[in-house]
This record gives structure tokens, sequence and C-alpha cells, in this order.
């Protein structure tokens, strides 16, 4: 395995790799640095608040919503973005829905105050596979996000920030508000709703709860219904955000000193990045190696563990630590079977033509879990693998096999 593996990652092209042990960043650089839990720059909340980086989002109020599970929010409004143009049929719309820590910017177009492309920017975008110049694509942030929609950072009736109030939401109540903005775009009907892991939960929920309003469905890295082992991920990563005092139940937005639970949040979110990547790529990458600078024996960090540092501390300073309880609740009862009949009838009722994609290295949501998709959904054709070694990310990272097989399932369609 090992020198196939090896000869693999160093054949993969990527830009970054792990740094020889003596040039890793110093202990003092962003990159090196533990979590600091009080020099962080953020707010209580890390949400996106109206005027903060109006770019180029628009909004949409759906309405009030009765949830699935008994509760009501009694106003919802959707943050979105759109490129390219409806055309007259009204037939060349694509939805594309972001997994839990994205937003609606998909594209590589720059926008203000952000460095990095937006998170798809290889597959959407003018002469990309999904080209903005032939497809009306529209990108929705979820309900429950921090980026402009409906979330529990939002304003309340009461004028309060809704908190540890904010109601369960499941992927149906999500889709119903996606509904809701498809509505008020007049789009009858998606050529291709598509999305990985949560946004793949949300393309399976389009298939079951609007059958005709959805001809093709691309559900990437994703299951029918969350499993034990994901829900045991999940719950280890609500007990971190939690468990950390700043969390305060969830109504840490008006916290005197202005600082949220970003400590919890960054547990949180290395437990998930380990998920998102493969043993074999971490073994290979960082194996044993120390951390530049540090010495394991002397309290210092291996290399992977200031690697996990780092995406936790990335993480805790874009994102609202409710957010990432609440969606990862909504991953967690996710089950298109529920009051279906069960998942396989419920991916019997799915009439698009369907798109299955796993990668082979996914210890998060397997290849199985893609499988069952496929052999349920009458229009569906067999799994199209990524081979990848990074694990779960091989939907972010692989952009040349997802491009292609897109591309080939687009032509089909
Ligand atoms: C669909 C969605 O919703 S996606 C949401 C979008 N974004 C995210 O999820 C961001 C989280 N990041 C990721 O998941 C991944 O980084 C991906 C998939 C985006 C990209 O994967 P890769 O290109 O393989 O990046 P990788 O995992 O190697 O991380 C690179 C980062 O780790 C840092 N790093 C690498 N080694 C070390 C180390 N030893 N110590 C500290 N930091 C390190 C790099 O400096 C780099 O930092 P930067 O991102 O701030 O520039
Ligand atoms: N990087 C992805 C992984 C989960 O699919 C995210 O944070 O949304």
């Amino acid at each position: 395995m090992s020198t196939e593996h090896t000869a693999r990652v160093a054949a993969s092209g990527r830009p970054h790799r792990l740094a020889a042990p003596g040039s890793v960043p110093a202990p003092a650089d962003r990159h090196g640095a533990p979590v600091a839990p009080t020099a962080s720059p953020t707010r209580a909340s890390s949400a996106w608040r109206e005027g903060d980086d109006p770019g180029r989002r628009q909004f949409v109020d759906v309405g009030p919503l009765d949830l699935e599970g008994g509760g009501r929010l009694p106003g919802v409004r959707l943050a979105y973005e759109t490129w390219g143009t409806l055309n007259a049929a009204g037939d060349n719309a694509v939805l594309v829905l972001h997994a839990l820590t994205g937003d609606s910017h998909v594209t590589g177009e720059p926008r203000p105050g952000h460095p990095t492309p937006g998170w798809w920017a290889s597959l959407v975008g003018p002469g990309a596979p999904i080209d903005t110049d032939r497809y009306f694509v529209v990108a929705p942030n979820v309900l429950g996000g921090c980026q402009g929609s409906t979330g529990p950072s939002s304003i309340a009736p009461d004028g309060r920030p809704w908190g540890s109030r904010f109601p369960h939401v499941t992927v149906r109540d999500q889709v119903a508000a996606e509904i809701g903005l498809a509505d008020a775009l007049g789009i009858e009907s998606w050529a291709l709703v598509i999305g990985a892991s949560m946004g793949g939960q949300r393309v399976l929920e389009w298939g079951a709860t609007a059958p005709e309003r959805v001809r093709g469905l691309a559900a990437i890295a994703t299951a029918a219904q969350t499993s034990g082992d994901q829900i045991a991920s999940f719950h280890t990563q609500l007990a971190a955000v939690q468990a950390d005092p700043r969390f305060a139940g969830g109504d840490y937005y008006d916290a005197p000193d202005g600082e949220g639970p970003h400590v919890g949040l960054g547990i949180a979110r290395q437990i998930a990045h380990q998920t998102y990547r493969s043993a074999l790529e971490l073994d290979e990458r960082f194996g044993r190696i120390p951390q530049g600078g540090e010495n394991p024996f002397e309290g210092g960090r291996f290399a992977v563990q200031s690697y996990l540092d780092h995406h936790g501390d990335k993480l805790a300073r874009r994102f609202d630590a409710n957010t990432y309880v609440v969606l990862t609740r909504t991953m967690i009862t996710h089950d298109l079977g529920r009051d279906r009949g069960g998942v396989d009838a419920a991916l019997a009722t799915i009439t698009a033509k369907t798109l299955v994609v796993a990668v082979d290295s996914d210890r998060l949501f397997l290849p199985a879990q893609s499988e069952r998709i496929a052999a349920g959904i009458p229009g569906a054709g067999p799994v199209r693998t990524i081979h990848s070694d990074f694990g779960h990310d091989g939907f972010l990272i692989e952009a040349e096999q997802l491009g292609a097989i897109v591309t080939e399932f687009l032509a089909e369609l």
C-alpha cells in the first residue's frame, strides 16, 4: 500500500502537502499556533449580519414555515446568489446546495473581504462543468445557516437573537424553504439539483418531496439516512460546543466581552475534520513528524495536531456555533424514509434521472450509503466513484474527476 499510495499522493498535483519537518511554520505562525481562545478577533456571533458583506447576495422572504417537528418559524428568509440567466423556456435552472459549513458563494467570482474563491469554483462558473454561460445557477444559504438565511443568530420577533430558542429544523424543512425560493424565482422545475454531504441530503429530499420539480439530481458523498456511526461523530461535536462555558446554552450573542464559544466550536471542527480526511492520508502526509520547532515530549505537538488546530481555529473564526449545532442536529435526524414507509420506499418515489457519486476513501459518508441510494432510485445509474486519497473532502478536492462525471451526466440529461 505504502509505495502505491505515496505515488498517488505525489502524483496528485496538489499544490500543498506537508512541508518538510524543518520548514513547517514556526509556532508563532498562524499555521503553527495552537487554538488561541482569547485571541479570537470574532465577536460572540461570527454569523453574517446585514450590512457586513453585501457582495452579490440577494434575499427572499418565503413567509412562515410550519416545521416537521411541530414548531413554527414566523418568517423565513433565505439568502442566495445566482449566476447566468433563466432562459425563456425556464428549463436551464440548476440548484446548488452547500454542505455543513458552506454558503451561497459557489463560483470563483471574487467577493469583498474573502481572499479565497467559492467552495465549488472548479465546478460552477463560466466554461466550468456547470457552465453559468448556459445554466441559471442558484445557490442558497441553508435554513438554519449563518450567512444571511434565517438561523439561530437571526433576530426573532421579540427583537433578540433566536439563540437557544431556535427550533429544530429538519432536512425536509430546509427543502420546504428552498421550494419557497424556487417559487419566488418562478422556477417550475430544476434541470439539476446538486449537492454533496449535507447538501446531498437536501438533494435527495428535493427528489422525494417535489419529484415534479426536479428533472435531474446529483447526490454526492451523501446518504439517504444518517447512520449510527455518523450520529456518534456528530454527537461528540455537539458535546464539544456545548461544553464550552461561553456557549451559555446557546445564548451567547450578547456576551459582555463579545466572545463566543470559539474553543468548543474549534474542537468540534477538529473532530469533524478528522472524518473529512482519510486515515491513510493523515498517516502518509503527517505520520509522526513533530510540528516545526515543537517537541511532543515537552508538551509540543505533532504536525497533525497543529494541522487540526489550524482547521478548528479557522472555522471558529468564520462560523456561528449555534448554526453548527442546529445543522448538526438536522443531519442527525436526516431520514429520507421517515413517514414514507422507509428509505427504500422513499427512494423508489424519486422520478428524476439521478447521478450518485461516492469517494472511495470516504470514512464519513461510506460508499455503501451511495450504493443504497443508487439501488433505490429507479432513474439512477451505477454509482460513479471518485478515486481519492483524501477521504470525504475528495468532493471538494478532486475537481477534475468530479467535473468530468458531472459534465457527462449533464450531457445525458
Ligand atoms: C461544500 C462546503 O460546504 S465546503 C466548506 C468550505 N470550506 C471548508 O470546509 C474549509 C475547511 N477546509 C477543508 O475542508 C479543506 O482544507 C479543503 C477541502 C477546503 C481543502 O483541502 P486541502 O487543499 O487539502 O487543504 P488542507 O486540508 O491541506 O488544509 C490546508 C491548510 O492547512 C494548513 N496546514 C497544513 N499543515 C499544517 C500544519 N502542520 N500546521 C498548521 N496548519 C497546517 C495550511 O497552511 C493550509 O492553511 P490555509 O487553509 O489557512 O491556507
Ligand atoms: N468541508 C465540508 C465538509 C462537510 O461536508 C464542510 O465543512 O461543509
